[in-house]
């Protein structure tokens, strides 16, 4: 499969500023959502989730065709609670029916980083809306009972190597599980809506416990009321990881560096661009005294 950016010469830089300004204002202003968390983490889920399905073997899944729009891969228990987000979308695609499915949704995602206070990622346009048919199936997405040897497996398929697996891991600094979603449970205490090293900090620096939790599945909890997922556990238990934790968890601009790096890796999954397709990065609300 070949998926080629579609570069629409109609549209410019500030066409896209535009669209991030607008998903901003409104993370910014639905500030009560989830529990005063608001949509920045969901919004990074739903841009990841969109990208998660790649598979470099055959270059099929990923960002591309926007089959996140379509009830077969909403089905997937994995994407359980992302119907916020892409109804967080409903009126940004109103307003701006010219932009692609795959586009709005990593440019989303890209979006709530920055607004978090995260790093600048590069973002490129050109994802082309495909249809249904296309969509992959089910079962691409990662289950987190599982521990190293999986998550490294897990990445390989995205093309992702350990540095750029636990970069990305530390997402996770964002937002919080839902018994209602996954089956997973909290954290209530450190559920944040700032892009920071703490994941690496938290999985480093408190007492993790391995006990099943209320729904019967496994997660660590800390006595502060934090928690981990085993996959996110993973990170500590395997010795190339830990190694990576530790430097991301006492260097924060590392970590940015890594994440930044990789996440746009990640949202351009499988995409070829031409040589003439422009890469935009986006000044945040503050930087434009918005
Ligand atoms: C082995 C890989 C991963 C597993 C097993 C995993 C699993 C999960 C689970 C179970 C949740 C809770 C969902 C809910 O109950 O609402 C979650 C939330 C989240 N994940 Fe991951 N994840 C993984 C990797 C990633 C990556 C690569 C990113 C982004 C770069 C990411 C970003 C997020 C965010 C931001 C949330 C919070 C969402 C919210 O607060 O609504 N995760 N993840
Ligand atoms: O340590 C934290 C900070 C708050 N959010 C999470 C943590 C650890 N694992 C998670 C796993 C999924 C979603 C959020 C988190």
């Amino acid at each position: 499969v070949v998926h080629i950016a579609a570069v629409n010469k109609d549209r410019s830089f500030d066409d896209y500023q535009r669209i991030y300004n607008t998903i901003a204002e409104k993370i910014r202003e639905e500030d009560e959502y989830d529990g005063y968390i608001g949509y920045g983490p969901i919004l990074v889920r739903l841009g990841w989730h969109s990208s998660g399905t790649y598979d470099k073997n055959d270059n099929t899944g990923g960002s591309y065709g926007g089959t996140m729009r379509f009830k077969l891969e909403q089905s997937d228990g994995a994407n359980n609670g992302l119907g916020n987000a892409r109804a967080f979308m409903e009126p940004i695609l109103k307003e701006f029916p010219w932009i692609s499915h795959g586009d709005l949704y990593t440019l989303g995602a890209v979006c709530a980083v920055q607004e978090l206070q995260g790093p600048k990622v590069k973002w490129r346009p050109g994802r082309v809306d495909m249809p249904e048919d296309t969509t992959p199936k089910n079962g691409r997405l990662p289950d987190a009972a599982n521990g190293a040897d999986y998550v490294r497996n897990f990445y390989a398929r995205l093309n992702m190597n350990d540095r750029e697996a636990v970069a990305l891991t530390g997402a996770h600094c964002l937002g919080r599980t839902h018994l209602k979603n996954s089956g997973f449970d909290g954290p209530w205490g450190a559920a944040s809506n700032s892009f920071t090293n703490e994941f690496f900090v938290n999985l480093l620096n408190e007492q993790w416990k391995l006990q099943k939790n209320k729904a019967g599945n496994m997660q660590y909890d800390s006595p502060k009321g934090y928690m981990m997922l085993e996959t996110d556990y993973a990170l500590v238990q395997d010795p190339a990881y830990l190694k990576i934790v530790k430097e991301f968890a006492n260097n924060e601009g590392a970590f940015f560096k890594e994440f930044a790096s990789c996440f746009q890796k990640l949202l351009e999954n499988g995409i070829d661009y031409p040589k003439d397709a422009p890469t935009y990065v986006f000044k945040t609300l503050d930087e434009q005294d918005l």
